[in-house]
């Protein structure tokens, strides 16, 4: 199957079971400092919509947590469901939420590249936030408002002065382990680290994501829609937070 990668013992997305994940007085709040003026376009990649941002600089980065140094942001992007009961990748004591939202950043400091941190175990950290139906969430809006333009895999605009921070919960608590890309090349090189609370967004923004299309233009229509990874055994790994 080709989900699956031979061997692979720290996989994700993961169920993270609330009472079994661990409290570590040693990890540090996370923080975020992003540059608006970093982001460059949104497109849609056949997999979900990216909204790519400039990681030529240490612009907008991310430090603390459970990191050794400061990683670049490159990417954010979601997973969603056909429907409100699921569409999470990550599920908390085996709920879904209907959407995850993940910031995707790479390790400046010790990688010359992207593509060289994606091959590491410590080359990658991805921020996880659930999104949960409520009321609407103005900052997504113009996100939302952009995607009728990258309705079709392989459609890209022009998308600037965006800060991703608004879109990430205030509440400091995390959880954070070990696991690995959830789409292809799956590589095992991410630090997750899972927001605890979600963030709020109305149904018709969950339904905006779901009038984008896997498909190019011409081809037959097939509704983005599910494009999550199934769970993955947690095998020998402990998931840590950041509060009692
Ligand atoms: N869903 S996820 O956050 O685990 C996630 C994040 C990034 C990626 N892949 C990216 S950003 O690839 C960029 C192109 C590339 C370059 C070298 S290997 C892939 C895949 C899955
Ligand atoms: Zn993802």
């Amino acid at each position: 199957c080709p989900l699956t990668i031979p061997g692979g013992t720290r996989q994700s997305p993961i169920n993270i079971q609330w009472r079994d994940s661990v409290y570590d007085p040693f990890l540090k709040p996370l923080k975020i400092s992003y540059d608006p003026t970093t982001c460059l376009h949104i497109w849609n990649n056949g997999y979900s919509f990216l909204v790519e941002f400039d990681d030529s600089t240490d612009k907008s980065i991310i430090v603390g947590g459970p990191l050794e140094n400061q990683y670049r942001l490159k990417q954010f992007h979601f997973h969603w469901g056909a429907i409100n009961d699921w569409g999470s990748e990550h599920t908390v004591d085996s709920k879904f939420y209907p959407a995850e939202l993940h910031l995707v950043h790479w390790n400046a400091v010790d990688y010359p590249s992207f593509e060289d941190a994606v091959m590491e175990g410590n080359g990658l950290a991805v921020i996880g936030v659930f999104l949960k139906l409520g009321a609407r969430h103005e900052g997504l809006q113009t996100l939302v408002d952009a995607l009728p333009a990258v309705r079709h895999k392989d459609t890209v605009i022009e998308f600037d002065e965006f800060d991703p921070s608004c879109l990430i919960p205030s509440c400091p608590d995390y959880w954070t382990y070990a696991g690995s890309l959830t789409t292809p090349p799956l590589t095992e090189s991410v630090t997750w680290i899972i927001k605890k609370k979600p963030i709020e967004v109305d149904e018709d923004q969950l339904e905006a994501f779901r009038t984008l299309l896997f498909t190019s233009d011409g081809e037959e229509e097939r509704r983005m829609v599910d494009n999550f990874r199934p769970l993955q055994p947690l095998m020998n790994r402990t998931v840590r937070s950041s509060f009692q």
